[in-house]
């Protein structure tokens, strides 16, 4: 598997992603700065993925501190406050960031400050190893799900599947969330072709996922974000899945730009069109999308494309990274714990008491 993200020897190690496909750049730092930095950048991204990498950060971050244990709290403070501030959208970040502050709210008073920074590098390892296993969980209630609702296809034939962005090991540490539905289903037989949307502005599907596919051998194609309507008019697409960053209590998702409008595309000619995500993406403190933060990012990610000028210097530009879907365009949302369709309020508050 893609080795996206990897803590070892108090070091952090991550594949570059702004320069694949066309370089393949792995990055090594003990430096919690660059870190976030990273995650700013998108040199790390994907909800899950983003959620790991917060974590090591913050481990990075503890690692330089030189103070007393007295002086601590402070210093572990603006440390976390400064890595929730590096995305605000992928809820995956603050959880991660809730987890590590649970273990020092748990343990700062009893434990000597080596004791607390062992068992916060077990937590921030944890999370990665949940995320990794999260993949094969989704992708199992997903197959499920997909067999389930697309039978009466499957009786004639392989189905076309339309993802956008990326969801694979890339963004989620394992195989993936939505690309890991498609992984397993492409190995148990059920797939024709993936249709990856390239995810403009800054082409995850076109770059990210079609490496991806490339590196496992399956069927694709590209397009571009604005095609899907016009390929589910012509029976080319039989249903979609995606990632998500943020999914509020009534089902309402958070995701990458262009995906609502692929949601209500497939509403529109009655195909599924699933969510597919672990628990840690699950936002049950807001009711629904409305409050969701969105990402607005830098206007020249849209004026330029990977450093080339394409548009005037001066061209105002509005930059959503996210849109938010309402659960109503959606068929099911895949977790880790069950596929939850149908009334998503209640669903959902039930995945969250178990
Ligand atoms: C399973 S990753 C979820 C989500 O993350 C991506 O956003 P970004 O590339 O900006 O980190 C995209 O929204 C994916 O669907």
């Amino acid at each position: 598997m893609i080795d996206a993200i990897s803590f070892n020897d108090s070091t952090l190690r991550y594949l570059d992603q702004r320069y694949l496909p066309l370089r393949e750049e792995y990055v090594s730092t003990r430096n919690y700065e660059e870190a976030i930095e990273a995650i700013k950048t998108l040199a790390v991204r994907g909800a899950p993925l983003i959620g790991v990498a917060a974590a090591y950060t913050i481990i990075l971050g503890i690692n330089s501190f030189q103070g007393t244990k007295e002086e601590f709290p402070s210093f572990f403070k603006s440390l976390v406050a400064e890595v929730e501030a590096s995305r605000p959208t992928a809820v995956n970040l603050f959880f991660a960031a809730a987890r590590l502050k649970k273990v020092y709210a748990e343990n700062y008073e009893t434990d000597t400050i080596e004791a607390l920074f062992a068992k916060m590098n077990t937590a921030a390892r944890k999370i990665h190893d949940d995320e990794i296993a999260n993949c094969d969980a989704m992708s199992r209630h997903g197959v499920d799900q997909i067999k389930i609702d697309l039978a009466h296809i499957l009786k004639t034939r392989k189905l076309n599947v339309l993802t956008h962005c990326n969801t694979g090991t890339l963004a989620c540490c394992g195989t993936g969330s939505a690309l890991g539905v498609i992984r397993l289903a492409w190995q148990e037989g059920l797939i024709e072709r993936v249709i990856t949307s390239e995810s403009r502005p800054l082409l995850q599907g076109l770059r990210l996922t079609a490496w991806e596919l490339e590196h496992d051998g399956i069927p694709f194609v590209s397009i571009s974000d604005s095609s899907s309507a016009f390929l589910m008019q012509r029976g080319m697409i039989d249903f979609g899945i995606v990632g998500a960053d943020r999914i509020a209590a009534n089902g309402d998702t958070a995701n990458k730009i262009g995906t609502c409008a692929h949601a209500i595309s497939a509403y529109h000619h009655n195909l599924p069109f699933y969510i597919a995500a672990p628990v840690s993406t699950i936002d049950i403190t807001i009711p629904d999308g409305t409050h969701i933060p969105i990402e607005e990012r830098n206007a020249d990610e849209l004026r330029t494309i990977f450093g080339t000028q394409v548009a005037s210097p001066t061209t105002p530009v509005l930059n959503y990274a996210f849109d938010v879907t309402p659960g109503k365009y959606l068929r099911g949302i895949i977790t880790d714990k069950e596929a939850v369709v149908g009334n998503y309020i209640t669903g959902l508050a039930a995945l969250m008491e178990e």
